[in-house]
């Protein structure tokens, strides 16, 4: 019989129930909270751990590993940002470790799924970074590649331990017998409340029959939802609920939250003036609600020579692997993502936690490689399998700006939980339009921003409940007037045919980029940081030199400072003790990438390939 553990993550005597636990305040806690080493993972993983500076386990870590090596059904909640990744991979390693000491024998023991490419990509990247130590002993795969089913086949032929994928790679492999999920022992569904609002409902269904009696269920997710009890359901046995809401508290200090109420074109005066006066230092997300809308913020900040690059779901998967890779280096500065789920799953009925969503009956997108295709969003080669509000860690993220406000409150959640990550600050700064002000700038204007006020409404009440504030941030109107000209200038340029021309462009490049390079990159992976995604796209827009620089004469006496009626400004964007951006992981050294930046990289990679 299983046994289950005591508050301080001990075995109790008594049997295993479901049931929710809840943690100690942060403070109390602090004092006996255990090391790695003391939550009885193998020394080679805590070894990875200490290499990849992990002082001591999060509190999601602390509570959920010891389950997991128990060997309960965990389903875990806890918030955006706390380490879940860690929480699940490492029990699920030391185990395979463990068994593999007296039984060698090969076998597709863990099968972690996620919702996106882009999260099966991250996965991946924090197997490989915790198995460093034990390389031999653990072969991971992950289904996610854009390659032919041959390719993919000869992957699994190869009997991975461990399997990362989305539902429906995973059961298209299952369904060709490509891979054996006959002796799983673990299965992992992170971002479990999402998989079924993808539409991987049939797909779950499908996996849940082909699994032996007995596998070990991990569910983790930053918001609970209907959905999880349907999954729950289908694939637990007696889980225990760790419900760590207790966690919002210490850290969430170092989240700050504004809201704009504006108008329109007001929102692009303002943005123009945060990022060109550079009022919100540091690494930013600017959320969207489509992807036209990306290219259109993108080439208007070119007319300002305000680097940014867009990510987006027709982008090609490398790309965007790529992209967040070199965000997360600190080779971009901005990145303008269009949240597509937000749009076509955000339930303006809904309300934070426990939402519903209504989830489509889809066919299984193990057919996706197959001719028929009937879903409607199908038409415009949009990636299904795409989401960069969920999950992604985006590392440092000084500001999460939400440019178009979500649908709903759940993803405001999800965007925000981008930043703030691990213990660091971040501002979340939302622009909202109001009612009697939607549909009165004709060109800017989009239908999705029609109910801001009533998603923010829902917002607050639910950022309420966690104890957190979102408070107005008022811009000094009189002094920003004088920079109203040149944002309508700007705008003017932006027109629809340069965006469907940026978008063709970027996408042709792309997929250039993403095939053709990607046996050269394979071989030369060095020359990838080389190729940089915040250039220019804007050859069809109108060139209007003047409005690059911010002559002093349209800046107030007082600097910059007079714009805003309070500070967000700088965001101090250190974890303590911690370094700083300047020194973030991989940063190329002694190359200048900065914003209007001297050198393109892109040249230089041109030449040294005429050179070759
Ligand atoms: N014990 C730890 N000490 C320091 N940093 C950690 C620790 N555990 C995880 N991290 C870092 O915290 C960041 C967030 O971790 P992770 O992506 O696992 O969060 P998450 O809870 O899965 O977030 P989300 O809900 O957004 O998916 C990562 O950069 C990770 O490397």
């Amino acid at each position: 019989m299983k046994r289950k553990l005591d508050k301080t993550g001990e075995p109790s005597a008594a049997p295993a129930e479901p049931e929710t636990k809840t943690t100690q305040p942060e403070k109390q806690a602090a004092a006996t909270e255990p090391s790695f080493a003391e939550l009885g993972l193998d020394p080679r993983l805590v070894q990875a751990v200490a290499k990849q500076s992990f002082e001591k386990p999060t509190l999601v870590q602390r509570r959920a590993i010891p389950l997991a090596l128990q060997g309960q059904d965990v389903l875990c909640k806890a918030k955006t940002g706390s380490g879940k990744t860690a929480a699940y991979v490492l029990p699920v390693l030391s185990s395979i470790l463990k068994r593999k000491t007296t039984d060698p024998t090969p076998f597709t023991a863990g099968l972690i799924l996620v919702p996106t490419r882009e999260l099966a990509d991250q996965v991946f990247k924090a197997i490989e970074q915790f198995t460093a130590f034990c390389a031999k002993d653990i072969h991971a795969a992950k289904l996610t590649e854009n390659v032919s089913d041959a390719v993919q086949r000869s992957l699994l032929a190869n009997v991975p331990d461990i399997v990362v994928s989305t539902p429906a790679r995973a059961w298209h492999s299952v369904n060709s017998s490509a891979l054996s999920l006959g002796k799983l022992q673990y299965l992992v569904l992170d971002e479990a409340d999402l998989v079924l609002s993808y539409g991987y409902d049939e797909d779950m269904e499908n996996i849940s029959r082909s699994l032996p009696k007995g596998v070990q269920t991990i569910m983790m997710s930053a918001t609970l939802s209907a959905e999880l009890d349907t999954l729950k359901g289908i694939f637990c046995r007696n889980p225990t609920l760790l419900d760590l809401k207790e966690e919002f508290g210490a850290e969430d200090e170092k989240l700050t939250q504004f809201y704009v109420k504006c108008g329109e074109d007001d929102k692009w005066l303002v943005s123009y003036l945060i990022f060109k006066l550079q009022l919100i230092k540091g690494p930013c997300l600017i959320f969207v609600a489509d992807i036209d809308r990306s290219y259109r913020l993108k080439l208007f900040f070119e007319q300002f020579s305000i680097r940014s690059c867009v990510l987006n779901s027709e982008l090609p998967i490398n790309t965007r692997i790529k992209i967040i890779e070199e965000f997360n280096r600190g080779i971009y500065d901005i990145i303008i993502a269009s949240d597509e789920k937000s749009e076509v799953f955000g339930d303006e009925n809904a309300e934070g936690e426990g939402e519903k969503k209504e989830t489509k009956k889809s066919k299984s997108k193990g057919e996706e490689d197959g001719a028929e295709q009937p879903r409607k969003k199908r038409k415009n080669k949009k990636d299904e399998e795409y989401g960069v509000s969920r999950g992604i860690d985006f590392k440092n993220v000084a500001a999460v700006v939400n440019f178009d406000m979500p649908t709903s409150a759940s993803s405001y959640t999800h965007r925000i939980g981008r930043t703030a990550r691990a213990g660091r600050a971040g501002i979340a700064l939302s622009f909202v339009i109001p009612k009697e002000l939607h549909g009165k700038h004709r060109a800017t204007t989009i239908k999705s921003t029609e109910k801001d006020e009533t998603v923010l409404a829902k917002v607050m009440r639910q950022q309420a409940k966690l104890n957190r504030k979102l408070e107005p941030y008022n811009f000094n109107k009189s002094q920003m007037d004088a920079f109203r000209y040149r944002m309508n200038d700007a705008l003017r340029a932006v027109t629809k045919v340069a965006i469907r021309e940026a978008r063709t462009r970027e996408l042709r490049q792309e997929l250039l980029r993403s095939e053709t390079l990607k046996r050269y990159f394979e071989e030369n992976p060095t020359e990838l940081s080389h190729l940089r995604h915040d250039g220019e796209l804007g050859r069809t827009t109108r060139q209007q030199p003047h409005l690059k620089h911010v002559p002093d004469y349209l800046l107030p006496k007082d600097g910059t400072k007079a714009l805003e009626t309070q500070k967000v400004g700088f965001v101090p964007f250190k974890k303590e003790g911690g370094k700083d951006r300047k020194h973030r992981k991989g940063k190329p050294k002694g190359r200048s990438f900065k914003v209007g930046g001297r050198k393109d990289p892109l040249k230089t990679f041109k030449v040294r390939r005429k050179a070759k």
